[in-house]
């Protein structure tokens, strides 16, 4: 299994950088060399399915739109996280995403218990810009996110 090449990865040579500003208070790296990124990309592509129906439509301002995005959760046993007037259940842990949720305690010492999993397949997908202020989210904790994939011009 690709993810297993996680545990490979040397966590000597990583180097942080930090970006703080009004509200802003980031540090970002990239640890995981891009043959063993684009193997473990390929493995969430065969792994993961995607939410359907209610779950793949968002409200937002009172109005439904499909999300112009593909989206998954998962999460320990009874988890769910809600957001722009959807409620959606965190689905028990995928082996490559229980590795990546490893990497992070071995980077952060943080133990994550959700992940919200976004694909986009093409350019047309995208997130709008907004704030991770849900009440669902623990203020003490930060949002860990981790992007495999083309870079985005
Ligand atoms: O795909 C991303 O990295 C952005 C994710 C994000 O902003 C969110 O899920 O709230």
């Amino acid at each position: 299994m690709m993810s297993d090449n996680l545990k490979k990865v040397d966590l000597s040579c990583i180097s942080w950088k930090v970006i703080k500003n009004d509200g802003l208070d980031l540090e970002y790296t990239v640890p995981i060399p891009r043959s063993i990124a684009d193997g473990i990309l390929k493995e969430l592509e065969e792994t993961l399915t995607f939410f359907t129906g209610d779950l793949a439509k968002i409200k937002v301002f009172g109005k439904i739109y499909p999300l112009p995005r593909q989206q998954v959760a998962y999460g320990d046993p009874g988890i769910t996280y809600t957001y722009s007037g959807i409620t959606i259940p965190a689905l028990p842990w995928p082996e490559p995403v229980l590795m990546l949720r490893d990497f992070l305690f071995t980077l952060k010492g943080i133990k994550y218990e959700f992940v919200l999993v976004n694909k986009y397949r093409n350019g047309n997908d995208h997130m709008g810009e907004h704030r991770d202020n849900e009440p669902d989210l623990d203020p003490k904790y930060p949002i860990a996110s981790i992007s495999f994939g083309e870079e985005r011009p």
